[in-house]
Parts: C-alpha cells; sequence; structure tokens
C-alpha cells in the first residue's frame, strides 16, 4: 500500500492513495483485503465518541436479544455523519469494477452504476429505504457470530469495516474473523489483523473463485470473536440500504 498510516489530510485523500489493484487482486484471492490506517487515531476517537449520543442514530440493537452475539450496535440515520457518508461514496466506485465482474462470473444478472447515488436510488425505489452505515461497542465477554448484513434485494457485494479502538491498550481478543464455505467442502477461517484505523473489505455473501473447470461460487460469513477484556468499537460501511 502506498500509504503510510494516520498519514495527514481527509479520509477521501486516503482513499484516493490506496492501491485498489492490489485490493482488487486480494478480494479475487482471499474474499478480503486491508486497508491500513483508513482513519487517524483522532478520526477513531471523535468516531467512537459519537456512540454516547442519540441524534446521529435511528436504532439500537442489543445484539443477545436475537442470538446475534453479545453486545450492541447503533445504525446510522439519514443523514449520515459527513465523515461516514463521505467513506461510503469515495469507497464505493473504487469497488464497481470487481463487484461487477464477480457478478458476470456468477452469472447473476445485476450490474452496478459507477456512482453511489445511483445505486442507493435503486435500493430507495425498492423499498430499501434505512441506511445501513453501523457503530458496534462490545465489553469484556462480548463477540459477534458468523453472519452476513443483507437487508432485502439489493446488495452491493462487498462491505468494510473499520476497527476504532487500538488492539492491546483498548481491547484484546475481538478478532475480525471470516469464514469461507466451498462448495462440498468445509468451511475455512481467515483471522484479519486489524491496528487501530485500519479498515478490511470483504464480501457480504457470495464470491467466485476461479478453479480449473470455470468458476464456483462460495459463501462468505464474517464475525468478531470473544472480546477477553476491555472495550472494542467499530464501524461498519454497508453499500445497500435495507428495507
Ligand atoms: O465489529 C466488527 O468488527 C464487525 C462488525 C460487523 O459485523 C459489520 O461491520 O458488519
Ligand atoms: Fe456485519
Amino acid at each position: 500500500m502506498s500509504v503510510e498510516r494516520g498519514d495527514a489530510g481527509t479520509p477521501g485523500d486516503r482513499v484516493s492513495a490506496f492501491d485498489w489493484d492490489e485490493a482488487q487482486r486480494s478480494l479475487d484471492a482471499h474474499g478480503n483485503a486491508l486497508l491500513p490506517g483508513l482513519l487517524t487515531a483522532d478520526e477513531c476517537a471523535a468516531m467512537t465518541a459519537l456512540y454516547a449520543h442519540h441524534d446521529p442514530f435511528r436504532s439500537r440493537v442489543v445484539m443477545a436479544r436475537y442470538g446475534f452475539g453479545s453486545g450492541e450496535y447503533k445504525y446510522f440515520g439519514y443523514p449520515l455523519p459527513d465523515a461516514v457518508s463521505a467513506l461510503r461514496s469515495a469507497i464505493y466506485p473504487r469497488l464497481v469494477a470487481i463487484a461487477n465482474r464477480w457478478n458476470d462470473a456468477m452469472q447473476v444478472d445485476v450490474h452496478y452504476p459507477e456512482h453511489h447515488e445511483e445505486f442507493i436510488r435503486r435500493c430507495h425505489d425498492a423499498g430499501q429505504l434505512r441506511p445501513t452505515p453501523l457503530l458496534l461497542r462490545y465489553g469484556e465477554g462480548d463477540y459477534n457470530c458468523l453472519h452476513q448484513d443483507l437487508y432485502g434485494e439489493h446488495v452491493f457485494p462487498i462491505q468494510l469495516t473499520v476497527l476504532l479502538s487500538q488492539p492491546g491498550r483498548d481491547f484484546e481478543g475481538g478478532e475480525f474473523v471470516l469464514t469461507e464455505q466451498r462448495p462440498r467442502q468445509q468451511s475455512r477461517a481467515e483471522v484479519v489483523p486489524l491496528a487501530q484505523g485500519d479498515a478490511v473489505l470483504f464480501a457480504v455473501n457470495q464470491r467466485p473463485v476461479a478453479g480449473a473447470h470455470g468458476s464456483r461460487k462460495v459463501t462468505l460469513r464474517h464475525g468478531v470473536s470473544r472480546v477477553r477484556c476491555g472495550q472494542r468499537h467499530a464501524l461498519g460501511i454497508i453499500f445497500h440500504d435495507a428495507r
């Protein structure tokens, strides 16, 4: 990657400076890619501080109530905070080519428009009106069960999570975990080591894997292992809206 952690400039400048060809290669090869230092420590602290407020959010979910895990999260409401909205619209266009290529390979007859605004219009026209970006908060003993963030018919196939807390200082444990279920094979797990401010891009649902006889679909799930101590916050950015 061509960006040093905590580089100055705006998050948008940092998005432009990433090596997106490398991110595509990693997404193709592993179903995930790291964006190191997407947010600075100060930006992480400011985002984390929003959690205590009421106004930016449309709802709060206590995960244990639904069997989703332990811990809680809050969905942002519209209008999204500038920082969230800027990341959503700056990162989306970087992922459109790979999303379209994946759909072609999986023979899914859906193509994504160049700009996020246009894709959101498609979601809204189909009744998916509620924003999906979220802040998550885990304390000691909390975890997030393996899941997929599907919220309706319209799905953008890649999402990202930004780790807002600093491992080793703010919390221990709480690793970001992905599993891939390959047809007729057992699931494979991958732990993505994240430092504060790093983002991981990953497949929401399925992705193609090239094989000897064309491509196969594999199914991904993501979650978070048990937080051993301390507090862990994360920002999730999903590009489709929810029903
Ligand atoms: O807390 C995490 O790292 C995972 C959050 C998550 O499930 C998401 O961003 O969709
Ligand atoms: Fe999630």
